[in-house]
């Protein structure tokens, strides 16, 4: 790294964490990795998605990103250099099943090898995510999520990945944010594959979930000892607590719910019920979904704000939200248009704790796009440094209040692609130049890592 400003932080007031907390960083390797066609990487919804006119941002598509496929030991190495304990990567299912079944292609495993040896050889621990959206396109050919076989597939793979690296990763998250994948994907349409079929969420959302416990099945028999999940979680802000609780629903319960409780929440499934008839839940199903796991990965960003407004149709991204309207937060806003409020973490955090107890918790995902500019080698990213700042006092608070979270780990470690919004959006903590693939890591980033060297604010 060039010569940065460094960040002393003050002594006095300084926030200490608890001995041992986590820090890390987090991405995901349809966003970062490039490569899409090396070495028997097979198509991804996502690789479909992003080619189709119209779905993402002026064309952009995950085909070189940040090349991390390529450029992995250097950006291992900024990891280093920023002191990280941990760093949270999702693993290309079809770089190792290009078909998405059958027999794993060697030279998918020997990346994910390589990455993790140079990350134990950097004194940085590996967290596993085995699905970050990029199913593949074979599956998806036969329904994808909203077909049950998919699920099964999904466990087999799970199977693969823990044979190949188990011996060196403790930590395994089955899924990212299957809210995404299922209301974002089949009801919305706004993400891969692009489907507009709301009747067909749910059964998405189920099998994505089932899929969840039989992965859990499969790494536990094989010796895994540390399985989580990471769900995209919102506390609900509203002066109509009808409204609030209808969105608390179809955004947090109807999956936190079927992982820690065994059931699906009654008002879910009677809301839902305009669009199915749940047939989709086979007997055992909710207790293979149920199946105890080890930590709960928690992905935030923001609250939503909504009130009860009569007449109103349903957001495409809640089935069956009619009624309720989401008129924005008065707040300073990111480059994202999401409002910042970091208090709603610590409401999040202490309302787990309470609702769903004795399950740990971690920070998988949290951080802040802004514009970013590139200054005599430098960037200014002060927007981020402070959403950042507040986030960790709100996290702190939550400790404070008798939590038992166990880390923090910054999305992302590198600005990359951002779904829809193609590469225009950027949340890294290291500025990527994608025209020279340089990295800077910005003033965001020698903050943080300060914040890591005193385990403190
Ligand atoms: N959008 N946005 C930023 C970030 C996205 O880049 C991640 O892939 C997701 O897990 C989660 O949505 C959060």
């Amino acid at each position: 790294m060039s010569a940065q400003k460094s960040y002393n932080l003050q002594d006095s007031g300084v926030l200490r964490f608890p001995e041992g907390f986590v820090w890390g960083a987090a991405t995901a390797a349809y966003q970062i990795e490039g490569a899409a066609r090396d070495d028997g990487r097979g198509p991804s919804i996502w690789d479909t998605f992003s080619r189709t006119p119209g779905k993402v941002h002026a064309g952009h598509t995950g085909d070189v990103a940040c090349d991390h496929y390529h450029r992995y030991p250097e950006d291992v190495r900024i990891m280093g250099d920023l002191g990280l304990h941990a760093y949270r990567f999702s693993i290309s299912w079809p770089r190792i099943q290009p078909d998405g079944a059958g027999p794993a292609n060697p030279r998918g495993l020997d990346f994910y090898d390589r990455l993790v040896d140079e990350l134990q050889g950097g004194g940085i621990t590996p967290i596993v995510t085995l699905y970050h959206w990029d199913l593949p396109q074979t599956l998806e050919d036969r329904g994808g999520w909203t077909n049950r076989e998919t699920a099964e597939r999904f466990a087999e793979y799970a199977a693969i990945m823990y044979s190949r690296l188990g011996d060196r990763v403790e930590t395994w998250t089955t899924l990212n944010e299957p809210w995404c994948s299922a209301f974002l994907g089949y009801a919305s349409g706004i993400h891969a594959p692009g489907r507009t079929e709301p009747e067909v969420s749910f059964a998405a959302a189920h099998h994505l979930l089932l899929g969840h416990g039989l992965a859990v099945q499969a790494l536990r028999a094989a010796g895994a000892s540390q399985i989580g999940i990471t769900l995209n979680l919102a506390p609900v802000l509203s002066d109509d607590a009808e409204a609030a609780s209808i969105v608390d629903g179809l955004q947090n319960r109807i999956f936190l719910d079927p992982v820690l409780r065994g059931e699906y929440p009654a008002d879910v499934v009677e809301r839902a019920g305009r669009f199915t008839d749940w047939s989709f839940v086979k007997d055992g199903d909710l207790e293979i979904i149920s199946q105890p796991i080890d930590l709960l990965g928690v992905n935030y960003y923001n609250p939503q704000t909504v009130t009860g407004r009569a007449g109103e149709p349903a957001n495409p991204v809640y089935p069956g939200s009619e009624g309720v309207a989401f008129p924005g937060a008065d707040a300073p806003k990111t480059a994202m248009g999401w409002p910042v409020q970091p208090f709603g973490l610590t409401d999040l955090l202490v309302r787990l704790s309470h609702d769903y107890p004795g399950t740990p918790l971690i920070i998988t995902e949290n951080g802040a796009a802004f514009d970013d500019v590139v200054e005599d080698g430098q960037v200014h990213d002060v927007g981020r440094l402070s959403y950042l700042d507040g986030h960790l006092r709100a996290a702190h608070a939550a400790i404070e209040a008798g939590v038992d979270l166990r880390g923090y780990l910054v999305w992302s470690l590198l600005d990359n692609f951002e779904w829809a919004e193609g590469y225009r959006k950027r949340f890294g903590v290291v500025h990527v130049d994608y025209n020279t693939q340089r990295r800077t890591p910005k003033d965001s980033a020698l903050w943080y890592r300060e914040v890591v060297r005193r385990n403190g604010l």
